[in-house]
């Protein structure tokens, strides 16, 4: 095909020019079309053959026209614009689609002086298995898109979160202002008091609730693996699985709302880069020194208590007062108890549709729920209540019925009579740690929030009584 000589090459200088001269006529020869334009656009020579195509009998007609003129579709006017090739195409004609490849003309000094195109061949149907193949996986990446998009949107809005008590309704009327304001807010209250249900409302409730709600659990992410999660990573940050790179929450989040939940657990080298994306709006990805820009807006949440965190060195006080700036404290149950009804009915409704049967609280169930304290808050009278109704077949639900769940050690245990009182509180403590293990499949952080109690407490706890499976 490149008809060379021999002897000609072994001429260097002119090597590289005949090379040249034989692609384009070997291109040309096999092409079904080829067009070449000046630095207007306008066509400066095409072939018969292409001419045709376009109605020209003769393809000096053509010459001198825009070449749109002659060739609908062109984007030759694109790489006119860019200096930059299209190397491989599709361009649709009145009668067939044509693969086609455009090029630019430069100079000896590399001036843009115009711009080629091959129309390759208009064989479409030799790509037919190509075409069909990425139609297919761009469907299949529109289903994930609109999959992870869904995971991404509020699941809860304010009428998730139940409650008519006064400390409630100024909860929701101080919630509601926040979501209209661009700042970021604290949410401060004890386990299972419904941060997470808030934050979700607060973000549906919001300019940004078509955007992305993106969260991040600071107690739930090993240490090591937190700064990528949250800033993303570069390729070749890391070795072994993630080496292609990561994208980040902050980047997920993008024109949306980050909720850093358990902010208190966040370690201190990461709280002065979340500070400075609250100051000045940028941030690095993890091995990169490419500086991102973040329109993120941050919802953060804590149980711990993040003052003392500040008094023991453990909290930078300079973030808190940036992120307290809308502070919202939620009141634990025990300082809403006019709601308790209300959110045990709810919950045993719930409870009722997925298949544990319709049961209702007896005034006296109702009078013990209200005494307890409610170290775990909401989501303790919900395990409470849904324990409760796995055991009991009885449609009105009674103290005795409720009693042995939140007081297990005031059953009486024979086995244990002769045990010293503080035997029995501690095989007691033994075992609800066993069974917060069990239910949270082995997880500290989940058995902690459980309890109520710190995770340091839990593991303390834990290597006290050298509990199996702790994990
Ligand atoms: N006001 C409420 N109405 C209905 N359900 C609630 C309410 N508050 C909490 N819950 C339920 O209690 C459970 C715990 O709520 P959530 O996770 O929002 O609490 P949290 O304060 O974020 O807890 P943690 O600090 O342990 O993460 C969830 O199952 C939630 O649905």
């Amino acid at each position: 095909m490149f008809d060379l000589h021999p002897n000609q090459l072994t001429d260097g200088h002119n090597e590289r020019q005949l090379a040249l001269q034989s692609l384009f006529r070997t291109l040309e020869d096999h092409s079904e079309g080829t067009v070449i334009v000046d630095e207007q656009c306008k066509i400066v020579w095409i072939n018969a053959r292409y001419a045709d195509r376009f109605g020209f009998k003769d393809p000096a007609n053509a010459i001198g026209k825009a070449v749109e003129e002659v060739i609908p579709n062109s984007q030759l006017r694109d790489v006119l614009k860019t200096g930059q090739p299209i190397l491989l195409d599709l361009m649709d004609t009145p009668d067939r689609t044509l693969v086609v490849t455009r090029l630019p003309l430069k100079d000896p000094q590399g001036k843009l002086i115009g711009a080629i195109g091959f129309a390759l061949f208009d064989e479409i149907q030799s790509l037919a298995p190509l075409v069909a193949k990425f139609s297919s996986l761009q469907k299949e990446l529109a289903v994930a898109h609109e999959s992870l998009a869904q995971a991404r949107r509020a699941k809860y809005s304010f009428g998730h979160f139940i409650g008519e008590c006064d400390a409630v309704l100024e909860l929701k009327r101080q919630a509601l202002r926040a979501a209209q304001r661009d700042a970021p807010i604290l949410l401060l209250g004890e386990t299972g008091t419904g941060k997470e249900i808030l934050a979700h409302a607060i973000h549906a409730a919001s300019p940004r609730a078509h955007k992305p709600l993106v969260t991040l659990n600071m107690a739930a992410i090993p240490e090591t693996l937190l700064e990528a999660e949250l800033f993303g990573a570069s390729a070749g940050a890391y070795t072994g699985a993630d080496k292609k790179g990561r994208i980040g929450k902050f980047q997920l989040a993008h024109g949306g709302t980050l909720f850093l939940d358990e902010i208190g657990d966040m370690p201190p080298a990461l709280q002065v880069k979340l500070l400075r994306v609250l100051q000045d709006k940028e941030f690095e990805a993890l091995g990169s020194n490419q500086v991102q820009r973040s329109d993120v807006r941050i919802i953060a949440a804590t149980s711990a208590p993040l003052t003392k965190l500040i008094a023991e060195g453990q909290f930078r006080a300079d973030l808190f007062y940036r992120l307290n700036v809308l502070t919202i404290e939620l009141p634990p149950l025990r300082a809403r108890l006019p709601d308790l009804t209300l959110l045990a009915e709810s919950m045993m409704n719930k409870l009722a549709a997925s298949g544990l049967g319709q049961h209702h609280l007896a005034p006296c169930a109702i009078a013990l729920l209200s005494q307890y304290h409610w170290p775990g808050n909401v989501r303790e009278l919900h395990n409470i209540l849904e324990r409760a109704l796995m055991l009991s077949d009885k449609a009105l639900l009674e103290a005795d019925d409720i009693a042995p769940l939140l007081y297990p050690s005031a059953q009486p245990n024979h086995s244990s009579s002769t045990q010293s009182h503080a035997e029995s509180m501690q095989a007691f403590e033994q075992q609800l740690i066993n069974e917060a293990l069990k239910n949270g499949k082995g997880h500290i952080p989940t058995a902690a929030k459980q309890l109520g109690l710190a995770r340091a407490t839990l593991y303390k706890k834990i290597a006290n009584f050298k509990l199996e499976g702790a994990g």
